[in-house]
């Protein structure tokens, strides 16, 4: 299937797309009232984030679904149809929300997913930093702890230590509200992702700093209305100054579906 998002390319790697303005500014309006009027138990609260958990449970296994809520199947199947990238619908997103000063560790997502990921965000732009990790240290390493739980249960993490990177650099992307991010092969498996816990990101050099939405190469800070997001450019020093939270969708397909809990 070819999808329509593949001229959206970003960087060396063939298998980053970001498409800037994924959606308008009145849908993601519309998906932040519906994130944010979401039962307060629907977020489970962890270190340095909060979470809503749609689709259902993750185990290693598989998924034990829940249907997606008709406000989020519509965004999961236009990523679906325009992608082309899922062999199947859409059946698990994950909410994150980050206040300023939170993030995320690197880490690679679980195995349970199929690996490609759509990341749509909302509210505030952030930097997501790619880490090239050495594919051989997940399975074979025993008592060192490297793969470690962030609390929700399904992503374990993997902190680098590995300083033998082969041929992969680091790589970050700058992330504006309303876009959508999708990565997958190589950018997924060999790398891990994660987001700063700092008020101030950098994007110099990041992978996608000519899309015309930031090109903001001048030394005067700008303010966009109503957001309270500075991005402040400067052909040296290119830097947000996250000053709203940010929402994320993180959208993936678990292939393996459990019906019912004894047929795991
Ligand atoms: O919030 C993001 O953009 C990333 C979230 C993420 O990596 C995850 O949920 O696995
Ligand atoms: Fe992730």
């Amino acid at each position: 299937m070819e999808g329509k998002l593949n001229n959206f390319q970003v960087g060396d790697l063939p298998t980053v797309i970001y498409k800037p303005d994924f959606i308008t500014e009145s849908e993601e309006m519309h998906l932040l009232d519906r994130v944010y009027g979401a039962p307060v138990s629907k977020w489970k609260s962890l270190k340095n984030r909060r979470l809503q958990n749609w689709g259902g449970v993750v185990h290693e296994k598989g998924l034990l679904p829940q249907d997606l809520p008709p406000w989020l199947t519509k965004i999961t199947q236009r990523i679906y149809e325009e992608s082309g990238l899922f062999p199947s619908a859409i059946n698990h997103v994950l909410i994150n929300e980050y206040l300023p000063d939170q993030g995320i560790m690197p880490h690679q997502d679980g195995p349970a997913y199929f690996p490609v990921v759509a990341i749509l965000s909302l509210g505030s732009p952030t930097v997501m930093d790619f880490i090239p990790h050495s594919r051989l240290r997940t399975c074979t390493d025993s008592g060192d702890n490297d793969v470690k739980s962030e609390g929700s249960g399904e992503e374990p993490l993997e902190i680098e230590t590995d300083k033998k990177m082969d041929n992969h650099h680091p790589f970050s992307v700058l992330l504006m509200p309303r876009s959508l991010l999708i990565f997958k092969d190589n950018a997924y498996s060999d790398y891990l992702h994660g987001i700063k816990d700092s008020e101030v990101h950098q994007y110099d050099g990041a992978i996608n700093d000519a899309e015309p939405l930031v090109s903001h190469k001048f030394d005067q800070p700008l303010l966009e209305p109503g957001k309270a997001v500075q991005i402040v450019g400067s052909r040296d020093h290119k830097v947000i100054h996250r000053t709203a939270n940010r929402v994320s969708l993180t959208c993936r397909l678990v292939l393996k579906v459990h019906k019912n809990l004894f047929k795991f």
